[in-house]
């Protein structure tokens, strides 16, 4: 298990925001290090969504400053993006691609987390890892259904599959449990375990607890509408 005292992957400095002209949170600081889980929790509206909107950079804080290892994300955007894989409520899943389709697509906008690739053909290994990745999020023949055909969970499952495709140590997931049943929340819960034993860490919301994983390795983040 990675050191508490590296330097954090992520650090949130006295984050203030604002919306709708309500607080949501005022000078809320965290630093996320190698091998962290965080759980960011609290009602509907209190802010989760805005707080891992900010963290990755996609939303600007009313102020405060978020850090991607010790260096303010706006002066390395290209490192942090590459260091990175957010997953929304949508996840920029195509309805109108198959789901082999989808994760191809993923492929070539974000590569496969296989180092090995250039000693074998690449189109014939990006293949075999579609198809291996498919297996892993459990759509082992949908691979040829159109993703708009397939059900709530299943759809989440394609984007879910980027876990798997992906190389960045630092994964924010908003709701990444909405619509998957519960041998498969068993399974994300022992992928992010492992995530942060090799030293990547976990910043998610869900409304639901983490029942499989160590209490003592989550940090807990809670949004309360204490400053509404
Ligand atoms: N882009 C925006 N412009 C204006 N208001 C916004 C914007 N995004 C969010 N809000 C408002 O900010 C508040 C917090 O929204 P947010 O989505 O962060 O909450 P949440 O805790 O993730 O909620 P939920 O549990 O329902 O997903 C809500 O009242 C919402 O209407």
């Amino acid at each position: 298990m990675p050191k508490p005292t590296s330097t954090p992957l992520i650090s949130a400095v006295k984050l203030t925001c604002i919306r709708e002209e309500r607080l949501l949170f005022d000078e809320l600081s965290l630093d996320i290090h190698p091998g962290d889980i965080v759980q960011v929790e609290g009602p509907n509206g209190s802010g989760k969504t805005s707080l891992l909107r900010i963290l990755s950079g996609l939303s600007q804080p009313y102020d405060g400053i978020v850090n991607f290892k010790n260096q303010k994300i706006n002066r390395c955007r290209e490192e942090f993006q590459q260091n990175l894989l957010y997953l929304g409520h949508l996840a920029g899943v195509k309805g109108e691609m198959t789901a082999e389709e989808n994760l191809k697509f993923n492929l070539a906008l974000h590569g496969s987390c296989d180092n090995n690739s250039s000693v074998i053909d690449s189109a014939t290994k990006n293949e075999q890892n579609t198809l291996a990745y498919l297996a892993k999020v459990n759509l082992s023949g949908f691979e040829d259904s159109l993703a708009s055909h397939l059900s709530a969970g299943q759809h989440r499952r394609i984007a879910l599959s980027r876990l798997y495709q992906s190389n960045a140590p630092i994964w924010i997931l908003d709701e990444p449990f909405t619509a998957i049943d519960k041998q498969g929340v068993a399974s994300l819960e022992a992928l992010f375990t492992g995530h942060a034993q090799r030293g990547g860490c976990v910043i998610l919301t869900t409304h639901q607890d983490l029942i499989s994983i160590n209490p003592d390795q989550i940090k807990k983040i809670t949004l309360d509408y204490s400053y509404a």
